[in-house]
């Protein structure tokens, strides 16, 4: 039997070391490289498909019993992603489909200019989809680089446009093309398109197709301090980062979502000398601090106040720093406390697949780079300490006591993601305060040659969070508000909110728990992401549980409704099948076409997030969606009552269901992506 398994893991384990050197190979690819990037990507289709099927064999192995579901690796949820989707299945942005249309028409008309100019925009005119700007930027460009047109120098923008609607490739996107004074060219997303497109999205579900090659992208995120309290500006970094994350992912990007933890610091000399003064048999009995706050705050009174503990705190630094065994231990039992209270926090959220990689997980790198910035006379002295200057600053890499810090840890770090664990991007999710620190790290990094110029480092910086006073949020005491009193305050609030909705009645009690917990924890993470995030927020559960406005409350209800309209519908053939029946869905009204147009709308407000880290766009986004989808019910029947002579019967319009139903699967994705849940009941 064992033979079997050594085989399964065999191929396994060859299929992963393939992909890594694949995805390693990449980098050395370069992007003009036609044939080579087919060559890989073929290569890689290949080993996906290798994959599959080992999974299946793997599946029925187990089914047969021959093999348990134990002896099996898992496979990585990164490696789950690789899909290989029909064209047909994957939603399209229109305007990236308008541009690549408009680029081949423009680039065939301007034969002889070098780059022209492409701009294709959202239109604000009403009737009118996108239009594209270009030919009054083309005659700018060609006055100012002195260039003469082939066709003489007398031409118009107006010439021009419709030179490029002469070249627009054969398509069956646009519907009408109109050239607008001075020279803009108008067009429309043809109708017989759109219903194609929704049909597609109903049989395939909903995919958008990436916009360049699969990248490797790191993002670090929530990261609170060990032995600190995690507060609200750790749950901001937690919300948002889970959903940027959720959102490369979903574009088909390898993510990988980790938590830098401050697990290294100078508080730990505090902290150790503490411990170990007060449980001296900590060794063999672990101390049972439960409250690690309380226990901070007795250690930072006696650093404060105590010359002698001061002193003693200093070495248990350099002692840990030295990794001592005993205060190796001590702080690992330290870590460990505080690492169950942050579980409790990311169980509630629902946070998953977040992997803690801390501050110390980079100590040994941290000598290695100080060593070799020092070689490289990249290091200088100033007062004792070792600094590393750049235009945007300097790092602090080691203090005067020899100590390492945020600094050394953060530029070793970098360094470990791009060489060994070979990111593409790397996004960084903090508080605006650290702007500064990361520019000056970025800078820092490609000084050193640690981040090649093909590396994307980018910092989220978010404003913070106030309270209704529009003060930093803090408790009526003035503490730090803990997470966990936040969560429950939450929990109670959206019960109250069921409750006052007489929801309480119609539920059972499981129902009516899981719909609390799902409402508090989607109102909180929403009223999060729904702010623009570089600007302060202001944390207010009454605001957030408001059923009217773009709030979770009223998006989780427009949801809900939607679904119980496609339920009393009562159509016993599944909508998936439904639509795989036709080849694309019928609608006329303009109102149908209107949400037609705005579900089909979303990998373009995807492309956009992930380009621009915005996710606030995503929330308006889905609000606007269920603003349209209420006026297309306003006007739309789905079902009909008809009386006739027999009597009343019920007619159903099978093409609105079907476009309740792809409404309703873009809602619940686009919830899904911001990390909401949604429930059947509610
Ligand atoms: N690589 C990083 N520096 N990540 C962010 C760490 C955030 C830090 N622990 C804080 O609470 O402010």
């Amino acid at each position: 039997m064992s033979t079997i398994v050594d085989h399964l893991k065999n191929a396994e384990n060859n299929c992963s070391a393939f992909e890594r050197r694949l995805n390693e190979a990449k980098r050395y690819i370069d992007p003009e490289d036609k044939h080579a990037k087919s060559e890989w990507n073929s290569l890689q289709v290949e080993n996906a498909k290798i994959k599959y099927r080992l999974n299946i064999l793997k599946r029925s192995l187990i089914e047969d019993g021959l093999i348990d579901s134990q002896t099996c690796t898992h496979t990585k949820d990164s490696e789950k992603k690789m899909q290989n989707l029909s064209e047909d299945a994957y939603l399209c942005s229109f305007l990236h489909t308008a541009k690549n249309l408009f680029e081949k028409a423009i680039t065939s008309s301007c034969q002889n200019l070098t780059n022209p100019p492409i701009s294709v925009t959202q239109s604000q005119i009403r009737g009118v989809d996108y239009q594209c700007n270009s030919a009054m930027q083309i005659i700018k460009k060609v006055r100012d680089e002195g260039l003469i047109l082939s066709d003489g120098s007398k031409l118009s923008p107006k010439d021009i446009a419709e030179s490029i609607v002469r070249h627009i490739p054969k398509n069956d996107v646009f519907s009408t093309v109109a050239v607008a004074p001075p020279g803009f060219i108008n067009v429309t997303i043809d109708q017989n398109y759109i219903c194609k497109k929704i049909r597609d999205l109903l049989v395939y579900g909903v995919h958008v197709k990436p916009e360049e090659n699969r990248k490797r992208i790191l993002v670090d995120y929530s990261s609170p301090n060990i032995a600190k309290e995690m507060h609200v500006g750790h749950l901001r970094s937690t919300i948002i980062g889970d959903c940027i994350a959720n959102i490369f992912e979903f574009l088909g990007h390898d993510v990988l979502r980790v938590n830098h933890v401050g697990d290294w610091g100078t508080q730990f000399g505090m902290l150790l000398a503490h411990l170990t003064d007060k449980y001296p048999d900590f060794l063999t009995n672990p101390p049972p601090i439960s409250n690690l706050q309380a226990f901070y705050k007795e250690a930072k009174v006696r650093f404060d106040n105590e010359e002698e503990f001061k002193k003693q705190a200093y070495s248990c630094v350099v002692r840990l720093q030295a990794k001592e065994p005993d205060m190796y231990t001590a702080w690992k039992q330290i870590c460990e406390i505080s690492r169950k209270e942050f579980q409790k926090v990311y169980d509630i959220l629902g946070i998953k697949n977040l992997t803690e990689k801390g501050e110390s997980y980079y100590h040994d790198l941290m000598v290695d780079v100080v060593n070799d910035l020092e070689k490289r006379n990249l290091i200088e002295d100033s007062e004792g300490r070792k600094i590393f200057n750049s235009s945007e600053g300097h790092l602090l890499m080691v203090k005067s006591d020899g100590g390492f810090t945020y600094d050394t840890s953060d530029l070793a770090c970098v360094k470990y993601r791009i060489e060994v664990e070979k990111a593409d991007k790397i996004i960084y999710v903090t508080d605006k305060g650290q702007q500064n620190h990361f520019m000056t790290l970025f800078e820092c990094a490609r000084k050193a040659t640690y981040c090649p110029p093909n590396v994307e480092l980018v910092h989220v910086g978010f404003g913070v969070v106030i309270g209704d006073d529009n003060k930093k949020f803090k408790t009526r005491s003035g503490d730090t508000v803990r997470l966990l009193d936040l969560l429950e305050e939450g929990m109670k609030r959206a019960l109250a909110k069921l409750k006052e909705k007489g929801r309480d009645e119609v539920l059972t009690e499981d129902e009516l728990n899981a719909a609390k917990a799902a409402l508090a924890v989607g109102c909180i993470k929403y009223a999060d992401i729904s702010h623009d995030l570089t600007l302060d927020y202001k944390f207010s559960f009454d605001r957030m549980l408001d059923d009217r406005g773009n709030t979770a409350v009223y998006l989780l209800y427009s949801l809900t409704r939607i679904r119980s309209i496609i339920k009393k519908a009562n159509v016993t053939t599944p909508v998936e099948q439904l639509a795989r029946e036709v080849p694309a869905l019928k609608l006329q009204h303009p109102r149908e076409i209107r949400l037609a147009k705005y579900v089909l709308k979303f990998p373009e407000i995807i492309l956009q997030v992930a380009n621009e880290l915005r996710p606030h766009t995503l929330c308006s986004y889905l609000f606007d969606l269920s603003v349209v989808f209420s006026e297309f019910y306003e006007q739309c029947y789905c079902i009909e009552k008809v009386v006739n002579k027999d009597g009343e019967t019920t007619k159903v319009n099978f093409d609105r269901i079907m476009l309740c139903e792809a409404t309703a699967s873009v809602m619940s994705k686009a919830l899904n992506i911001l990390g909401i849940e949604t429930l059947s009941k509610m």
